[in-house]
């Protein structure tokens, strides 16, 4: 008898936990949630495997705070960690690289626990600040390059495609394009490479239209945590979810990743946002697409600001 995909989540709070339910949704296997919250997230499992009948999913969902439950899993996704705030009061939000020192020891300890069971899984980073959380999770597994993948790229994409959608009034299902680059200000949204049904964004939208896209997409996590008062989770969750799905049913689907650049794009030990064919093993292929003299020094801006977080990491010798 086949067995089902076997997904593990940790962190069972607004990320993760969102991200189970899309996962059960659409079906893509059973889950695991794993919180050190007692109680927390054996409630949300069995919630959400309460909303199976209605909804017509019939997979095992369960909650647990013991990694041996985490065994053999196919995919894990780390949203473990926590997210940045409004302060109420002044309304200042705290930026994602403030987060590195709590994440990072959280993130390193989840890591483990996981891969002790789970030795051949693939690893989706989520926690924040993402970049320098893969360089962690890589660190702290010791798996290939390949099998550790950082979601950050799928989620700016959808925020840009989501806010050209709206400038057009078209549906977003015929826009394509990507954004490359480190989860933070500088990311890098192209629109040369930016299409609606294949004509050329440029062609649809005048420069300074594009521009204030641009900057609401690089702004696009903030913009969440000043309505909200905390981080977004549905984008996020939707988005880990289509990086699951493209391991789990081997779809090779070419999405902007967080992946280990060994000489991709002219940089060496540095995780950063380019596009990747992501199927079974993980990582299939980074794709190294032209870039022009503009776009090449935007990512280089977002390269440094990325390696200036990671160089705050105990153990990484400074990617270059
Ligand atoms: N990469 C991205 O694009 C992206 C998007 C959204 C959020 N994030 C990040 O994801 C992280 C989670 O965000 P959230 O909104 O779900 O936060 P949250 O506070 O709702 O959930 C985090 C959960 O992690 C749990 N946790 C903490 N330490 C743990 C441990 N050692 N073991 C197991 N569980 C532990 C907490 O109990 C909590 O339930 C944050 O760092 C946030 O910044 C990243
Ligand atoms: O911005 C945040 O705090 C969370 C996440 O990185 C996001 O982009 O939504």
């Amino acid at each position: 008898m086949s067995r089902r995909n076997k997904i593990t989540v940790i962190g069972a709070g607004n990320v993760g936990a969102t991200t189970a339910h899309w996962a059960a949704s659409r079906h893509l296997g059973d889950v695991v949630l794993v919180d050190i919250k007692p109680g927390m997230p054996q409630g949300k499992a069995l919630d959400l495997a309460e909303s199976g009948p209605p909804m017509g999913f019939d997979l095992n969902l369960s909650g647990t705070q013991d990694y041996a439950d985490t065994a053999g899993s196919d995919v894990v996704v780390i949203t473990a960690g926590v997210p940045r705030r409004k302060d109420p009061k002044t309304g200042e939000y705290t930026s994602r690289d403030e987060l590195i020192e709590t994440n990072r020891k959280i993130v390193g300890a989840v890591t483990k626990g996981v891969v002790e069971h789970s030795p051949d899984a693939v690893l989706i980073a989520v926690a924040n600040p993402l970049d320098a959380m893969c360089h962690v999770t890589l660190h702290e597994s010791g798996f290939p390059k390949q099998r550790v993948i950082g979601m950050a790229g799928v989620l700016d994409t959808s925020r840009y495609k989501t806010f050209i959608a709206m400038e057009l009034g078209v549906s977003v299902e015929d826009i394509h394009g990507m954004v490359l680059g480190g989860h933070g200000d500088t990311m890098v949204p192209l629109p040369r490479h930016t299409s609606v049904a294949g004509i050329p964004l440029t062609e649809l939208l005048p420069k300074d239209k594009i521009d204030a896209i641009i900057q609401r997409t690089r702004k696009g996590g903030g913009e969440i945590v000043g309505l909200l008062g905390y981080s977004g989770y549905y984008a996020p969750a939707a988005s880990a979810c289509v990086m699951v799905e493209s391991v789990v049913r081997d779809r090779k689907r070419v999405l902007p990743c967080a992946c280990l650049c060994e000489g991709e794009y002219g940089y060496d030990g540095l995780y950063l946002g380019v596009p990747a064919v992501i199927g079974k093993g993980g990582v299939e292929k980074i794709i190294e697409m032209e870039l022009n003299d503009e776009e090449k020094a935007m990512l280089d801006i977002s390269a440094n600001a990325v390696r200036d977080v990671v160089k705050l990491l105990p153990y990484t010798s400074a990617a270059s």
